[in-house]
Parts: C-alpha cells; structure tokens; sequence
C-alpha cells in the first residue's frame, strides 16, 4: 500500500479536540531529511517539532538504501561461493533461501532502527507526532488533530515510486520499492522495467540469489552515466546471465500471477513470473496543500533557490521532495545548510558540483562532479581527462578484480569531476569528494602515500597520469636533468 493513499483518509477521521501547537522549528517527514534537521536544530537549544505519517527514517531505511544494500550482499554471498574457483575453492551452487535472504534484509533494518527512531528523538527533545499533514495557511500545518504554527517549515516529506499508467498494469500484481523487501516466495523470472540504479542494483541481487532476470529499459540502461563506465557494469550484468534489452518501452502489460506478459513498443513480448516497476520517483508533494501556503512546485518537487527556501520564505524544502539531487547523503547535505540559515540566521546556499554517487552493483559505479561529455560542454579544450585501469592495481590483480577504470576530469589543474567504475567504487570516490568540496588541485592526491597493496592507489595512480605528459614527455626536462647530470658533482 502507498502510504500516502492514506493521508486524507487519516486527516478526515480524526475526532479528537484540536490542539494548537507554537514552535521554533516544523519539520514534516522523518525521513533522512528531516531527521537531520530534528537532530541538529533540536540538541542545538530550538523547538522543534517532527512529523511523520508512516515509518521513522523514511525511505532509506525502510524502503531503500538500507534493504537493497543488504538484499545485494545475500547475492554477494550466494555468488562468492560459485565462483571460486580462480582462487582454488571448488565452487558449489548454494542453496538460497529467499525468505531467509529477506529476515537478513528486515535484520539490518531493525538494527539501525533505533538510530531513527521516535524514542531517540523524544530523547533529544524533540515532539513527533505521528500523523500525515498539510498546510492550511502560509504559517499553519494541521497533523490529525494537531494545528501547529512555527517560525520556519522544512519540507521534507520525499518520494515514492512513480508508477505509469501503462495499459494492464493494474490488471496484474507487480512490485516497486515499496512492497518488495516483503516478497518471501522468490520470483522464478522477475521482469523489471527500467534500467536506473534501482532496476540493476535488484537486478543483479536476484539473479545471484538464483532468479531468472529480464530488464526492460525505454532508453539506455544507467543512461545518466558516463556510458564508457556504465558499459563496465552492464557486461558484467549481462555475463552473469541478466538480459538488458534497451530501447525497449513498455506500452501494454497482460497476463496474471505468475506469468506476466510485458508488450513493448516495437512489438516485442517479454514474459516472466514477477514484476517490479523502477522507472523512477515522484515528489511527495501533491497532498499537502503546497497551494494554501503559497509554495510553487512542479512534477519535479518543491521550487527552491539554492538556499533551499521554497516561494514562501519561511518554508524549506530538502531531500527528494526539492527535486534536486535524490540521495539521502544529499537529503543529510540539504538538512546541514539550513541549519545555519534557520538557527544561526546565516546565508546558506548549497552547492551542487561537489555532489557523489555511488550504484552499488558488483563492480559498483561511482561519480563526483561532471561527467567526461559534461566537462567537455563547460569547458571543451580546457580540459584534459587522465585515466587508469583496474588491471594495472597490484591488489586488484590479487583479488581478480580487474574489471574497470577511473577517470579523471581536470581543468587547469584541478579537477572538476571523477568516475570510477569497479570494485568498492563507492569508497574510492570519497577522495575525490574531498578534492571537489575543498577546490584541491591534481597536485594533492599525487602528493598523497597510499598504501600498499590497495584499490585506492588507482586514485593516485589516476593523478600521476596528469604529471606523464608534463614530466616524462618533455625535451625540456630532459634536457634540464642531462645539464645538472653533467655539472652535479
Ligand atoms: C530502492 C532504493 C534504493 C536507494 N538506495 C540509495 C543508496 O544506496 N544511497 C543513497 O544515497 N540513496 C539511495 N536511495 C535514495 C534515498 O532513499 C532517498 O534519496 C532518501 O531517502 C531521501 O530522503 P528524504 O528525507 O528526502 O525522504 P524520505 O527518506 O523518503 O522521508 C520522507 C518521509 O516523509 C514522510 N511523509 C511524507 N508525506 C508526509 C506528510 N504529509 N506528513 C507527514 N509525513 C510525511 C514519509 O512517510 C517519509 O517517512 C534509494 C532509494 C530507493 C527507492
Ligand atoms: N545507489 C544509489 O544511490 C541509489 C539506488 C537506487 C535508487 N537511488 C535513487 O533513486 C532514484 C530513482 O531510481 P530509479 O532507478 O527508479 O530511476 P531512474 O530515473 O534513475 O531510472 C529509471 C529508468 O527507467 C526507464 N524507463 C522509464 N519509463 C520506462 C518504460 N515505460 N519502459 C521502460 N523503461 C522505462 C528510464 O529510461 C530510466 O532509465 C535514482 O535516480 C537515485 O536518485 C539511488
């Protein structure tokens, strides 16, 4: 069920007296979002009131991040152990349990719980009140039978999956983020259409965990990459048996349980057992009342400036609901910048090209900044771009790891982006996220030591790559060091 079905129904039902509520800080939504706020703003000496019409921590820890990273590392086990045998470990097919998979997956979740939880808020202070809301006026929001007032609002209410009105859909059981971390029988053949990071980070998770996979991409599967790194990552999907058939739009879906046929617009037909829709997400910002308060949106979420204050300045709107960048490292960024603005009274404004990603495939894929084609547009012959491959890293070679490349974009001498495709991508792009935020120049991470054997001197390695040309191609040096051969004593 989509929880936010049942707002209207929860705000109507409420016969309980009005209570009217004055505080220093609203926040709407408990998500990664607005539990930055609560935390920060409320053991910081504000009033802060927190409201949550579903699950404490939102999307990514119930729906999210949390269970898709820990359904990933079931496939990583299941696959480890077919296929050792490079390493001399004689492989097996391990036997999967699906269901147990899925207890591993609602094991973490309960396990972070607590950190997001009400009793921890209620700890720091903080009142949460646990109803669906909206605005009844530019100052006021109505929560069940609560009417609170504040001195500034923060939107953080998120997204759900958006889910087209293809023909048949609704004709047939399918699953989307929602619901499918509580699907115990394994899907035989699960059909998912699109080809994001949802749609392949599942992909790959469930063909190892023994289900037949099928992808369906209306365009270019992880389409917002650098398609030189993203092609890394899909030949490894497609080696391990997932079929990503691109270009492929679903126009029609018939069938029933069990054998769902999905029809395409150039005539194909793709069958499978189980479906699951990951074409995208949609801002929860369609129920609120954004109207009665003044606050402009569009089917991309709330309009901000970069100081994330929405067409009513004592409103915010952050996270996946100000349709900007949809991580919850940049939801906990947002939160972070309106801080200072809110409790200290400071400019704030974000920054958006120091922003990371990681697609937490097998190998992962990561991105700072701008793209190779991005780089290119801003600044076309000022850029140079410095490369280097995992099969030329020591550990990468002892781990058979060898799959993948970094890049690095450069500008003058500093960086203006970083992709890195491989292994634990996702960790090696933090030291590029250091350079991006602080403006370093190349010249920082070639100075750096990193030890040896690891992945990360492929960052290093990527740096010295800038220095070749300068240093070992040119007659000048070389001349100079014949010169001070001769005269040294
Ligand atoms: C499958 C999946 C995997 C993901 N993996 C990653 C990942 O690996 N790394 C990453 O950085 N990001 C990932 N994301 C994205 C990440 O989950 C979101 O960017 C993040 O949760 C956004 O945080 P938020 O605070 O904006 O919204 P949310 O976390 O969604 O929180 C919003 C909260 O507001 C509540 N709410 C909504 N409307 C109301 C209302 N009217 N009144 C009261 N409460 C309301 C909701 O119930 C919800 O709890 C993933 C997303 C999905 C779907
Ligand atoms: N590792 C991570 O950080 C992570 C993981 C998962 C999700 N997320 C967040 O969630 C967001 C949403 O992810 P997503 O994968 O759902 O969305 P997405 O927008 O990134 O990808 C959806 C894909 O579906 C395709 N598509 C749309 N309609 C289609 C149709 N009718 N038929 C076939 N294909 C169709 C699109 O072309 C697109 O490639 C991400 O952009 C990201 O912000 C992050």
């Amino acid at each position: 069920m989509n929880a936010l079905n049942t707002t209207d129904a929860m705000l109507k039902e409420s016969t309980e007296p009005m209570e009217k509520i004055k505080t220093d800080i609203l926040i709407i939504g408990a998500g990664s979002g607005g539990l930055s706020v609560a935390a920060g703003a409320s053991q910081m000496g504000a009033d802060v009131v927190l409201l949550e019409g579903h699950k404490m921590g939102g999307d990514c820890l119930n729906f999210g991040c949390v269970p898709s990273k820990a359904l990933i590392a079931a496939g990583k086990q299941a696959h480890a152990m077919s296929h050792g045998a490079k390493f001399g470990v004689t492989p097996v097919m391990p036997e999967v349990s699906y269901a147990a998979a899925k207890d591993h997956v609602h094991k973490v979740i309960d396990t972070i719980a607590p950190v997001d939880s009400q009793e921890r808020f209620e700890g720091m202070g903080v009142r949460v009140i646990r109803e669906f809301s909206k605005f009844i006026d530019a100052k006021t929001v109505q929560a069940g039978p609560y009417q609170i007032t504040a001195r500034r609002v923060v939107i953080s209410t998120g997204s759900r999956p958006f889910v087209p009105p293809i023909p048949g859909l609704d004709t047939v059981p399918y699953e989307t983020n929602e619901t499918l971390f509580d699907l115990r029988e394994q899907p035989e053949h699960l059909i998912i259409i699109g080809g994001g990071p949802i749609g392949l980070e599942m992909a790959q998770a469930h063909v190892r965990l023994g289900s037949k996979v099928t992808v369906l991409e209306g365009a270019k599967a992880l389409g917002r990459d650098d398609p030189e790194m993203a092609e890394v990552v899909l030949n490894r999907l497609r080696a391990e048996g997932i079929e990503i058939a691109e270009g492929q739009i679903a126009e029609k879906i018939a069938g029933s349980a069990g054998a769902i046929e999905i029809h395409t617009k150039d005539g194909s037909v793709f069958a499978g057992s189980h479906l699951l829709m990951a074409v995208g997400r949609q801002p929860n910002v369609d129920k609120l009342d954004l109207e009665k308060a003044g606050i402009e949106y569009d089917r991309r979420g709330v309009k901000t400036d970069m100081a994330l204050k929405t067409t009513n300045s004592k409103v915010y709107a952050i996270g996946d609901a100000a349709g900007r960048h949809q991580f919850t490292h940049v939801a906990g960024y947002h939160g972070a910048t309106i801080i200072r603005s809110m409790l200290f009274g400071l400019p704030a404004k974000i920054r958006e090209d120091h922003i990371p990603y990681a697609t937490y495939t097998d190998p992962e894929l990561a991105q700072v900044g701008l793209t190779e084609a991005q780089a290119r547009e801003a600044y076309s012959d000022k850029l140079e771009v410095v490369r280097f491959p995992y099969h030329e890293n020591d550990r990468a070679i002892a781990e058979g790891k060898t799959e993948g490349l970094i890049k690095v974009m450069i500008v003058k001498g500093r960086p203006v982006g970083a992709s890195i495709a491989g292994a634990h991508a996702g960790e090696l792009i933090q030291t590029w996220s250091l350079v991006l935020a602080n403006k370093l120049k190349i010249g920082a991470v070639a100075a750096m030591i990193a030890p040896y054997p690891t992945l990360a001197e492929i960052n290093k390695r990527a740096a010295g790559q800038y220095y070749v040309p300068r240093l070992f191609d040119n007659p000048t040096v070389k001349r100079v060091v014949r010169f001070v051969q001769k005269v040294l004593p």
